[in-house]
């Protein structure tokens, strides 16, 4: 369940499923009832429903929203925007079936309409939007977001664009969004993440064989994707065989970082971390740290000198490193060894001038290098790929695209941080709270990676675990977190995955949307990871 699939990739899913013999028209029937269902769990009978059509499949899913929810006894009206006779296909069927009025739909005429209805089912635009929303489609969606009623979305709220999450001009909020088969990058990615409300993902008869025959690379993050290659400590491990990272500090008074990082690195099982620190900075780092060793060194070659032990086979690089020269000889250093690295904050700024030198250094090593940047610091290295150059690409293609070009596996953090591998593949991540906005909180992030490395994980699975790790922690410690708080909640987080990874493999999930029969009651529906209150826990 955690693949997402562009609109083109949907699109392609819904042909595949209707050449193989679904007519379109029963896949409608079941997506308009699962955001019947949706509406119906949140909107008790009594409340009156406003049913927004747009001129495309999104309004034919609407059309049999309204029919099937006025057939539980809700007071239902239809506004459709456009010309009724210019429905097609599938949509025009919907229309068909639907017994109540069509009334004309822009953005005055909406205004009364929403000061009596209860709840507002969208269903103006979803994969099909095309471009900037303008004229009355605009009026319509700034008239509904404006009022405040709840808002249930059919596929996307509209005016967001399901395969980048941007924004087209203007976009509704929703309460809740229903939408079919997989989740769309639009669901997770900044902006559109917080348009959504909570996102249901409704089973309307798409077989997951479609799935091979599309190949898609994107997926949610979350322990699917690397929980296999994340074991328990095992009978017979020992410190050495969990792998041993080191974490390079900054300057006397700049080791809070390294700090930070190298307890994260410990807590994510690395069975040893060493801080590594310019003499006078380990002096000071010493009288904070028990668990975690401490060596000094006094220039490059000593820094390389520390890391000929093979044992020692992950490095963490850059939290309050500095930025310059010295930096960029540690990095240099540290990526002619043999251990994986993290490069984070400094060690990335200080290729800011001439990113290609560290490119040109990672690409074709054996050992896997993740870079953990932030807008800002991505900025620096990839310039041509920041947000503000490059219009509505994607975060997630500006991230493939970085990864393929440094040959290392890209971290770019966010609210909505996307995992990036120069293979192709690529992760969104979702679990993560706004409280993690913290000073510190990153350095714990590559801390953690860190950890993963020296437990032997591959590059990409290390970068995910540790972005999903980093998020669930941070959704433990809560509001109020500093990032100190972070790795000490490590341990119930690993203690529950490691508990879950022992479990039999879980049952196939629920069919979710029950085809035909009677109406009645809201049946199961497959709900997002954070919305344990929805339908989903009910049956
Ligand atoms: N795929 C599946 O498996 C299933 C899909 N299903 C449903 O179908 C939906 C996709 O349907 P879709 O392709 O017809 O697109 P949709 O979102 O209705 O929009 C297209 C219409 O909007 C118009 N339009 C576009 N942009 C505009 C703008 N800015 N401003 C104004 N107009 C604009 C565009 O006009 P045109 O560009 O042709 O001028 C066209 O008329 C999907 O989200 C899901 O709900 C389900 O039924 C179950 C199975
Ligand atoms: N609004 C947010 N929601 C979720 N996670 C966030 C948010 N803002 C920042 N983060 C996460 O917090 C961390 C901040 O890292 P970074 O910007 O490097 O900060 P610092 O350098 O202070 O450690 C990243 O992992 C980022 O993804
Ligand atoms: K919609």
């Amino acid at each position: 369940m955690n693949e997402l699939l562009t609109p083109a990739e949907m699109s392609r899913a819904d042909r595949l499923t209707i050449d193989a013999g679904t007519p379109g028209i029963r896949l409608m029937e079941r997506a308009g009832r699962a955001v019947a269902d949706a509406t119906a769990f949140r909107h008790v009978l009594g409340t009156r429903v406003l049913v927004l059509c747009g001129p495309g499949n999104n309004g034919g899913d609407g059309f049999v929203a309204a029919r099937i929810l006025a057939e539980r006894g809700y007071a239902v009206r239809l506004a459709l925007l456009g010309d009724r006779s210019r429905l097609s296909g599938d949509a025009a069927l919907a229309a068909a079936a639907w017994r109540g009025a069509t009334e004309p739909l822009d953005g005055d005429g909406v205004v009364p309409m929403l000061a009596q209805a209860g709840v507002v089912v969208d269903a103006l635009f979803g994969a099909g939007l095309a471009r900037t929303l303008e004229g009355e489609a605009r009026r319509v969606v700034e008239a509904v977001d404006r009022s405040g009623r709840p808002v249930v979305a059919v596929d996307l709220p509209s005016g967001i664009d399901g395969r980048t999450g941007a924004v087209c001009g203007a976009a509704l909020h929703a309460q809740t969004t229903v939408t079919f088969f997989r989740r769309k990058p639009g669901h997770l990615l900044m902006p559109g993440r917080a348009h959504c409300g909570t996102v249901i993902t409704a089973d309307i008869g798409i077989p997951d064989w479609t799935l091979r025959e599309i190949g898609p690379a994107l997926r949610q993050n979350c322990p699917a994707l690397w929980l296999d290659r994340l074991p328990a400590p095992r009978l017979g491990d020992h410190k050495y065989s969990r792998g041993h990272a080191l974490v390079l500090s900054g300057p006397a008074l700049r080791t809070g970082a390294a700090r930070l990082s190298a307890e994260a690195a410990l807590r994510a099982g690395a069975g040893l971390v060493t801080l590594v620190a310019p003499e006078a900075a380990a002096a000071i780092a010493a009288t904070h740290l028990t668990a975690v060793m401490i060596e000094a060194f006094a220039d490059a070659a000593g820094f390389a000198a520390l890391l000929a032990d093979p044992r020692r086979n992950a490095v963490v690089l850059g939290p309050a490193a500095g930025v310059g020269e010295g930096t960029r000889a540690l990095v240099a250093a540290a990526l002619a060894g043999r251990a994986g690295l993290v490069l984070d904050a400094d060690a990335l700024t200080s290729f800011a001038d001439a990113p290609e030198t560290l490119f040109d250094r990672v690409r074709g090593r054996p050992a896997p290098v993740i870079l953990t940047p932030h807008e800002g610091e991505f900025a620096r290295l990839f310039p041509d790929l920041a947000e503000r150059a490059v219009g509505d690409r994607p975060k997630t293609e500006r991230a493939v695209a970085a990864a393929r070009r440094s040959g290392a596996i890209v971290v770019l953090k966010g609210t909505d941080t996307v995992v990036a591998a120069p293979d192709g593949r690529a992760a969104i991540n979702d679990n993560a709270p706004p409280d993690l906005a913290t000073a510190g909180s990153g350095d714990v992030l590559a801390g953690i990676a860190g950890g993963l490395l020296a437990r032997g994980l591959p590059g990409y699975e290390a970068a995910a675990a540790a972005v999903w790790l980093h998020g669930e922690c941070g959704r433990r410690a809560g509001p109020g977190l500093i990032a100190e708080d972070l790795a000490a909640e490590l341990k119930p987080v690993l203690a529950d995955l490691y508990r879950r990874a022992a479990l039999p493999p879980a049952e196939p999930p629920p069919v979710a949307i029950r085809q035909e029969g009677p109406t009645l009651p809201p049946r199961r529906l497959l709900v997002g990871s954070q919305d344990e209150d929805e339908p989903g826990g009910t049956d």
